[in-house]
């Protein structure tokens, strides 16, 4: 039996419902892969938790109950102890600093698997070392999650690029979180902080929502997509429309923004009412390779195009090619949540399982 230990940083959404999938895909693939996953650390911002085998359905309870404070070196000390082989750190943060860990888990036998985008949006310098530290001690990164959540976007542009296609152009709601909030805002009489809670209420946005609404999120995919496609750009060349007036981004406390968000209504309201009775709101990221434009706005479009008819927290990428001609690659579906993003997550664990002994 193939035995992966999987060690996971970041127990909110996504990574708490990682380690119940985990669980509840278990026995399935013992039977029918001869895989078996265990979970033995689990760990959030303060705490972390040790088993010797795998977490089971209580770990919330036994989190809560027996998780104490700790050092990278203390879980990096605990697996080497055990012996444990074909070790995964799982990235289920959204922080800007635990990436600065990824080297050191690499060295010391990790794996990387990662929701956080983080690593892939910092300087190509960061970029390239993190890859030349992958390829020197033989560990792959799988980071499927970080555009279009559970959908298979980059190993499709990937899969496309290494194959030879001549890929021109990617233009897409990039957004699950802000696909809902337009959508949702584009149809019924709320306004729009008051959608925006209700986005974060359902798990779609990131931890801080001015990352969505300041157009980061959606800049640093199309960084992550740029880069797979071996253009040398950086998110501070990325064109973007900024929806955060500056007063309440920047050192402004997210509890501030919390408080002010009402502050939005404003010109969204404007940029509403001045809509056609055909058309909506939409927000979406342009990727020109010939020019190397990378564009992240606002736009109006026709209740009936592709991505005026866009429902719930759909995301769609359109994938220009040689090959695809006029008609683009389209890819489509849920862009945010905790289910399907942890779903992609698994998926990545699972592709990684593949190519280990
Ligand atoms: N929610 C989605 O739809 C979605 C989709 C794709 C990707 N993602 C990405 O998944 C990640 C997690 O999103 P979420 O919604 O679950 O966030 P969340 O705020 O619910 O959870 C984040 C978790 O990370 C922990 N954490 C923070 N800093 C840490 C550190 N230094 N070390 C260990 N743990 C730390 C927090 O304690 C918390 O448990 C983000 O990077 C997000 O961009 C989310
Ligand atoms: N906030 C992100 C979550 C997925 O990364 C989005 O809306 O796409």
């Amino acid at each position: 039996m193939k035995k992966i230990n999987i060690v996971l940083f970041g127990t909110g959404n996504v990574g708490s419902t990682v380690i119940n999938q985990v669980l509840a895909a278990r026995e399935k693939l013992q039977q029918e892969e001869n895989l078996e996953l265990n979970i033995p650390v689990i760990a959030n911002s303060t705490t972390a938790f040790f088993v010797k085998q795998t977490v089971n359905r209580s770990w919330e309870t036994n989190f809560s109950a027996s998780g104490f404070p700790y050092k990278i070196s203390d879980v990096i000390d605990y697996v080497t102890q055990q012996g444990y082989e074909n070790l995964v750190a799982i990235d289920a943060t959204a922080s800007e600093s635990f990436v600065d860990h990824y080297k050191l888990l690499i060295e010391q036998g990790f794996h990387v698997v990662a929701a956080n985008k983080v690593a892939n949006t910092l300087s190509s310098e960061f970029y390239e070392d993190l890859r030349k530290s992958l390829r020197k001690n033989g560990k792959f990164f799988y980071y499927e999650t970080n555009v279009g959540a559970g959908l298979p976007i980059i190993q499709t542009l990937h899969g496309l690029y290494q194959a030879g296609e001549e890929i021109t152009r990617v233009r897409g709601v990039f957004s699950g979180s802000l696909s809902y909030i337009f959508n949702t805002f584009s149809e019924e009489s709320k306004s729009f902080s008051e959608v925006l809670t209700e986005a974060e209420k359902k798990g779609l946005t990131e931890p801080d929502p001015r990352v969505d609404l300041s157009g980061k999120d959606v800049g640093r995919k199309l960084l992550i997509l740029a880069r797979e496609l071996k253009l040398k750009k950086e998110l501070s060349e990325i064109n973007i429309q900024d929806l955060v007036p500056k007063h309440l981004n920047g050192k402004s406390s997210l509890k501030n923004f919390q408080l002010k968000k009402h502050e939005l209504d404003g010109d969204l309201e404007k940029l509403k009412a001045d809509l056609e009775e055909d058309e909506v709101i939409r927000h979406v990221g342009e990727l020109e390779i010939a020019t190397g434009n990378l564009e992240v706005k606002l736009v109006k479009e026709k209740r009936t195009s592709a991505f005026g008819s866009l429902k719930n927290a759909d995301s769609s990428f359109e994938i220009y090619t040689e090959s695809y001609g006029e008609q683009p690659l389209v890819i489509q579906g849920a862009g945010a949540g905790a289910a399907v993003t942890a779903r992609g997550v698994v998926a990545d664990i699972l592709r990684l399982s593949e190519r280990l002994n």
